[in-house]
């Protein structure tokens, strides 16, 4: 089968090196851009670092974009323009972005994914599941721990969990979102999910979603140790997107839970 013409975007980024090696060792994809926020002269690869312009994605299939949400916008203009499809593991959206992937997804095929590991996304399941099992008895919360560069908070895999706890309650997930507290030695649970992020180090992933009764917890814990993980996710994501239509897409939608 024809190889995928792959486009990296915030390619000095931690993610970006991890999808550059990644893909180098992945015979369905041939890196042929490579961008990033200002000009570099620059080679990864045997290719000249570029920006994000219509003229550095006209021979790419698909963009893969862990950057920032203002440049994941620059990217899905363009890529809009050229019919390209793109991978988006960016996060820390606003609604407004959020709302403005939405539109683009209408003319182009977009993955997007606030965690593209398999685990995470089985959490999130496991985790409607458990929201959908607990009476009102028991109350929620959510903590994640990341790395000390890390700028949003709570993480979007922490965002994916709250949902998949409203989607268990089948309730707007924007309805029943409380505190975001940040470096807390403990926080409470709350009639809302209540979500505490802890900035230290290099840790690469920790999340924990906890159901409590008071007289007793159910926690569902994720760690991640290796960002392997996500290019893996985000490489598989690209090779599923070939033959999708226009549409906003997730990592549920390629891993099939139910
Ligand atoms: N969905 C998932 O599975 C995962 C998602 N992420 C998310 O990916 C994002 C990036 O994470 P991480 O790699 O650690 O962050 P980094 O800050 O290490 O990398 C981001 C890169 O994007 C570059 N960038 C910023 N603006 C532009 C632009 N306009 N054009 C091209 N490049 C640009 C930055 O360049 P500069 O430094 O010069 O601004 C930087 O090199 C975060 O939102 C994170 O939450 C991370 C891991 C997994
Ligand atoms: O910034 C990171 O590193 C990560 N960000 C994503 C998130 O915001 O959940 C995914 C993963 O946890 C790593």
């Amino acid at each position: 089968m024809k190889k995928i013409n792959l486009a990296i975007s915030g390619c000095l980024g931690r993610m970006g090196k991890q999808l550059i090696k990644s893909s180098k060792s992945n015979n369905n994809f041939k890196l042929v851009a490579l961008t990033e926020s200002k000009p570099l002269n620059k080679k990864i690869a045997g290719i000249k670092l570029s920006q994000n312009t219509d003229q550095t994605f006209e021979n790419t299939d698909v963009i893969i974009d862990f950057t920032v949400p203002k440049c994941t916008l620059e990217i899905l203009k363009i890529a809009s323009k050229l019919k390209k499809k793109v991978v988006i593991g960016t996060t820390g959206f606003s609604q407004k972005e959020e709302n403005s992937i939405k539109k683009y997804s209408k003319q182009i095929s977009i993955l997007k994914a606030g965690n593209m590991s398999l685990g995470v996304n089985l959490l999130m399941y496991l985790t409607e599941i458990a929201s959908k099992s607990l009476n009102d008895e028991y109350l929620s919360k959510i903590f994640e721990a990341h790395h000390k560069h890390k700028k949003d908070y709570p993480s979007g895999t922490a965002l994916m969990l709250g949902k998949g706890i409203a989607n268990g309650k089948d309730k707007k997930f924007y309805s029943v979102i409380g505190k975001k507290f940040l470096n807390k030695k403990n926080f409470p649970y709350g009639e809302k999910i209540n979500f505490n992020s802890i900035r230290k180090g290099e840790v690469v992933g920790e999340h924990e979603v906890l159901f409590s009764s008071g007289k007793e917890i159910i926690k569902l814990n994720h760690e991640a140790f290796d960002r392997a993980l996500y290019s893996d996710g985000a490489l598989s994501a690209a090779i599923w997107l070939r033959t999708k239509k226009p549409g906003l897409y997730s990592m549920r939608d390629l891993l099939n839970f139910k």
